[in-house]
């Protein structure tokens, strides 16, 4: 079959950001549309809605300014409305050279929201193209509610694609805005409008609502396609849009036939970076850029991985600038204990590697999270051996919070046989015990890892509502580790998990 080049627009500024409780801010987005246009290599971006505010408008102008002197002025695009005009001079406004302009694609919609008559609707229509073009502002047209359009007013689909087909636009837009297509329904829509229209290039935006957006992509892709909604994470109003990663290396592995620019090796990187700025977390389990997607739990599978890669598909982490993992826990065998040890550097014979794997069993049982970072205390604990010496001790401290003045700490450690002492003040008391810290490492002429992730939970059904469980996240110049900390008291969890962070570096 002929390879053919598609295009991918991200619209997680605009439609993402139309995710419940989500709102990036301007320079979140200029950080954002850099990233996607010159490092993802997405080929358009969807930045905002006109008319929505002062800050989005300035958010705008900010994108546009960067955009025109870098050459992508092109690819930046912003939502309009039918309105006489208005959208199309809050663009002007806005420096933006692209509209998205939302029409009526339902009978349905157009009734009963607009509550005009198709030839209203594509007069009015008519007139915005005709105005936008006069400005130098290049239109496409998205056909708000298309997918129920297609099953309840086709006549009115076409009757409209008839005139848009005729009208000076770049592209249409057609969205499943309720996400209720099914694979098959989106393929055969696809199929009768492309044969319909050969020359006009249409673009597919699926949403998520019955899980089925990246089956809808592909059959819409089958079936010719030119370009497809995607956003980061998947983001968007309800169940979200149809997500870029899964999209990306559904296409680059199932459809050899179409050809898109986008990085895979910074998907990663970036559905990590929009997580952190929209506090919007990606499930453990999201294919692509969850936590968990490549961890090998079972124990059976990590053996298998060490006997001719006998459990990796075709997703292969590295391709995503991610690494495979292997889960300690109740569903462990010796294998998964073995990958851990081999990236610690550390050996165990059989016997002792027994006794580890036991223990490890034994504290999953409990469901307690046993991570990669704690195999040297269980390796000490177990075999009594000084594998892990400790070397830094915190000794003693005090942690005051009291009404009216800000909390403080003072702590008592010792560094290899030295012992200090240091106090300070912060915005909570962890972060009190965190800066007396670093007085005490300044002291010594070293610096601490960036606490990158902090997580408090009470762990499930371990019989102790009692118990706090801290896993923090740190990172230093060369890798990024995870120590936790158990104690009835989430401070002092956290100092515990703390104290476990000075012991690996
Ligand atoms: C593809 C999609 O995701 S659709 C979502 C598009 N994006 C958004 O709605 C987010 C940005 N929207 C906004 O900030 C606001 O809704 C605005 C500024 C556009 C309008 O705000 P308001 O004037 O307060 O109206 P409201 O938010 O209630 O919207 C309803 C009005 O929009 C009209 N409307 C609906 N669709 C369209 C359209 N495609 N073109 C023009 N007007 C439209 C409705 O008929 C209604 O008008 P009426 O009040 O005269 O009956």
């Amino acid at each position: 079959m002929k390879a053919r080049t598609i295009e991918i627009m991200d619209t997680t500024l605009r439609d993402g950001e139309q995710t419940s409780g989500v709102s990036f801010s301007a320079s979140e987005k200029l950080t954002l549309a850099k990233l996607l246009l010159e490092e993802l290599k997405v080929d358009r971006i969807e930045v905002a809605s006109a008319r929505v505010s002062e800050g989005e408008l300035q958010a705008v102008k900010n994108i546009t300014d960067w955009a025109a002197a870098e050459g992508y002025i092109s690819k930046v695009e912003v939502l309009t409305f039918v309105d006489k005009g208005v959208s199309l001079k809050w663009m002007q406004e806005a420096g933006a050279k692209v509209q998205n302009l939302l029409t009526k694609g339902s009978l349905n919609h157009l009734t009963h929201q607009l509550k005009k008559t198709p030839e209203q609707h594509f007069s009015e229509i008519q007139s915005v193209i005709e105005k936008a073009k006069e400005l130098g502002i290049e239109t496409n047209v998205y056909l708000e509610d298309w997918s129920n359009g297609m099953r309840n007013s086709k006549d009115y689909v076409f009757q409209f694609l008839d005139f848009l087909t005729q009208q000076p636009i770049k592209r249409v837009l057609l969205p499943d805005t309720l996400g209720v297509l099914t694979h098959t329904e989106t393929g055969a829509f696809f199929k009768e409008i492309i044969k319909r229209y050969p020359n006009t290039h249409f673009d597919f935006h699926g949403h998520n609502d019955y899980d089925l957006s990246v089956a809808n992509v592909m059959e819409a892709l089958k079936a010719g396609a030119h370009g497809l909604h995607l956003t980061v994470n998947g983001m968007g109003e309800r169940a979200g849009n149809a997500p870029l990663a899964s999209a990306v290396a559904v296409i680059n592995d199932f459809l050899p036939e179409i050809k898109i620019g986008v990085k895979e090796s910074s998907l990663y990187k970036v559905s990590k970076l929009v997580s952190a700025f929209t506090g919007f977390g990606i499930p453990d389990n999201k294919p692509i850029v969850g936590d968990n997607v490549f961890t090998q739990t079972a124990g059976i599978h990590a053996d298998g991985d060490s006997k001719k890669n006998l459990y990796f598909n075709d997703l292969l982490p590295e391709r995503f600038g991610r690494k495979r993992k292997y889960a300690l826990g109740k569903t462990s065998g010796k294998a998964n204990i073995q990958k851990n040890l081999q990236e610690l550097g550390l050996t165990l014979n059989d016997d002792e590697l027994k006794k580890v794997t036991e223990r490890i069993i034994e504290l999953g049982d409990k469901k307690e999270r046993v991570t990669k970072d704690d195999l040297p205390y269980i390796i000490s604990d177990v075999l009594d051996s000084d594998l892990h010496q400790q070397k830094v001790f915190v000794k003693s401290y005090v942690l005051t919070h009291s009404k009216g003045l800000k909390p403080s700490t003072t702590l008592s450690i010792e560094i290899e046989g030295k012992t200090y002492e240091e106090n300070a003040q912060g915005d909570g008391q962890f972060d009190a015990f965190i800066n007396a810290l670093k007085k005490v490492y300044k002291k010594e002429g070293r610096g601490l890892p960036k606490l990158v992730d902090y997580a408090v939970r009470i762990p499930p059904g371990s019989n102790s509502d009692a118990l706090c469980e801290t896993i923090i996240t740190w990172q230093t110049k060369e890798k990024d580790f995870t120590t936790r900390g158990l104690d009835s008291d989430q401070t002092v969890s956290a100092i515990k998990a703390t104290e476990k962070m000075l012991n690996l570096v």
